[in-house]
């Protein structure tokens, strides 16, 4: 397992190896070892997944404390462009973004703590995006940013992405209170 640090503080990303042979693949998608080698120490109480065609943007979501959420995401199949905005506002690099793309080859993937609004864009048909949250899910504790927010200048390679209406009412980061 390769473990690569990111520019933004506390974000990391596994690259696991990933054994081939006549029959398919097989790969490691979770190890407390290996968390606790990255020095990511977290209480994972919830697993979930979505499964979005080509063109399907989630996010960019958070939800607040005391519910907020640390993640682990990862693509079991197709891939996605994974984006997270630091929202820290003690961080140096609040305002800042963060995009890696997750497939169903390398099966790389990414911790995200508390403190990120989180998203992704569906790159093919049929992605599964499966991801694991320290915090149970809590509607009343939601919140996000406007994934289009041009202060952000997030590049999501795609022009026109299918997305929620919820979303599409998010609110941009300029005079927005981050609660992190
Ligand atoms: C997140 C969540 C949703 N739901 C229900 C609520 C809705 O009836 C339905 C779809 O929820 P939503 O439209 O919020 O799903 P996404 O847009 O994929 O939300 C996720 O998108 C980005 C990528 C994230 O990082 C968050 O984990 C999460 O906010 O599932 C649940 O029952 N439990 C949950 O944990």
């Amino acid at each position: 397992m390769e473990i690569k640090q990111h520019a933004l503080a506390g974000v990391v990303e596994f690259i696991p190896r990933v054994f081939g042979d006549a029959r398919g693949a097989f790969f490691e998608s979770f190890s407390a070892r290996v968390m606790e080698e990255a020095g990511v120490r977290e209480n994972w109480v919830q697993d979930n997944q979505s499964r979005s065609d080509k063109g399907v943007l989630r996010g960019l979501h958070f939800q607040r404390p005391p519910h907020a959420q640390a993640k682990l995401v990862r693509v079991a199949q197709g891939r996605a462009l994974d984006v997270i905005v630091d929202l820290r506002r003690g961080s140096a690099t609040y305002g800042q973004h963060l995009q890696v793309e997750l497939d169903a080859q390398r099966y790389n993937m990414l911790y995200v703590p508390v403190g990120f609004a989180h998203g992704f864009v569906a790159l093919e048909d049929d992605t599964l995006f499966l991801y694991k949250c320290s915090g149970y899910y809590q509607p009343s504790a939601e919140g996000g940013i406007l994934w289009k927010d041009p202060s952000l200048r997030i590049n999501w390679g795609i022009d026109d992405p299918k997305v929620s209406d919820k979303d599409q009412i998010l609110p941009v980061l300029q005079g927005f209170e981050s609660p992190f």
